[in-house]
């Protein structure tokens, strides 16, 4: 039998030091997040980071907090409760962090007769420390724990016009009742290290965009390139003015050069331009979590006041809409019937 496997990043397990502690520990001894050797990662990561991070990470946390738990987590779980309500197959929801594990999520499917598995790892891009550790992790499990279980992967659905109108239309939905100059596409960043890691041929990925427009295998595993290329799929969608959109990258970590341009610096440099209207989508997440609802809605917003902007508004993801729970539903429901994966 078939069923699905939907895996998002995980949350800790309440917004308090002691348990954001033993989650970024999880999160940042992942060989593919902070990819240096273990034994600079231990020290990085156990002797420097943990001294500090998990008390000012939880009273972000605590700023974000549902009564029900952590937005990404409830989100998550609403929307695949409502995907459940869309196809016959079993659907089970893990976390690559902390304990609603991928473990537990594929012995749910294991137990009601599934063998063969789709995965579906909720980022509509690429990067190693995101969808492939996801992969990675998930396949590691299935070898050892389930080995009567096939693993078929969704691949990265950042071009796939399905999925394009669904965030289209949550932009418009989100822009009915806001006049803006200005749509700012702020996507989660990475260390530019990585996508010149993720590049197979070691020598396409220039990180300036001078690569994105001659077509290249490496395109498959490039975070930056599937990013502008999600803005530019999105401008077309919505025939959105070319002088009135831009993308920048967020949550950065102090040490090596992360994407640029970086959302804070734009946050002033749109502001001191003129700019009194901002709109912030932020598609690198189909869940609202705290890197959208702290760090965008409510520092984002600081930020860009602070620097002489007017109006602000971040728009939220697609999180249990019924467009996205559609397009989604439409994804399985072909693989369950056809095989097929889904195209551009
Ligand atoms: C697009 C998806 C994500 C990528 C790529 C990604 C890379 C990445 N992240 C860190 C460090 C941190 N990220 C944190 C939170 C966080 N990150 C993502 C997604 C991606 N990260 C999400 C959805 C969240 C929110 C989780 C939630 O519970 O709501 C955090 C924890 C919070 C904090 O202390 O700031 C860290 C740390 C690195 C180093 C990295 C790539 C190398
Ligand atoms: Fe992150």
């Amino acid at each position: 039998m078939k069923g699905v496997l939907l895996v998002n990043l995980g949350s800790p397990e309440s917004p308090t030091a002691k348990d954001v502690k033993p989650y970024l520990d999880e999160f940042l001894m992942d060989e593919r997040v902070i990819d240096v050797n273990k034994v600079l990662r231990n020290i990085l990561v156990r002797g420097i980071i943990l001294q500090t991070r998990p008390k000012k990470s939880a009273k972000a946390y605590a700023k974000i907090w549902w009564d029900e738990g952590s937005p990404l987590i409830v989100l998550s779980e609403r929307f695949s409760e409502k995907l459940k309500t869309h196809t016959d197959m079993p659907v089970a929801l893990g976390m690559r962090y902390g304990t609603m594990t991928i473990k537990t999520a594929l012995q749910e499917l294991n137990d009601k007769g599934v063998d063969e598995v789709l995965l579906v790892p909720l980022y509509p891009h690429y990067a190693m420390s995101s969808y492939e550790t996801v992969v990675v992790k998930t396949m590691d499990v299935q070898k050892e724990f389930f080995p009567q279980i096939h693993l078929t992967t969704l691949p990265p659905f950042y071009h796939n016009s399905e999925y394009i109108k669904a965030l289209s239309q949550s932009i418009t939905d989100g822009l009915k009742d806001f006049e803006y100059d200005h749509i700012l596409f702020s996507y989660h960043g990475i260390p530019e290290r990585h996508i010149r890691k993720s590049d197979p041929t070691r020598y396409h990925c220039k990180i300036d965009g001078s690569c994105c427009h001659i077509n290249s295998v490496a395109h498959h595993t490039c975070y930056r390139h599937q990013v502008y290329e999600t803005t530019e799929l999105v401008k077309a969608e919505l025939g959105l003015d070319e002088t009135k959109v831009s993308s920048s990258f967020q949550s950065r970590l102090a040490g090596d050069p992360w994407l640029k341009p970086y959302t804070d610096y734009e946050f002033e440099r749109l502001a001191k331009e003129g700019k009194k209207r901002l709109a912030v989508i932020t598609p690198a997440f189909v869940s609202d979590c705290l890197e959208t609802l702290e760090e965008i809605a409510m520092e984002g917003k600081e930020q860009f006041t602070e620097a002489g902007g007017e109006s602000y508004k971040h728009i939220p993801c697609m999180n249990d809409s019924d467009t996205w729970v559609q397009v989604m539903a439409d994804w399985v429901n072909a693989w369950e019937e056809t095989g097929a994966l889904p195209s551009n």
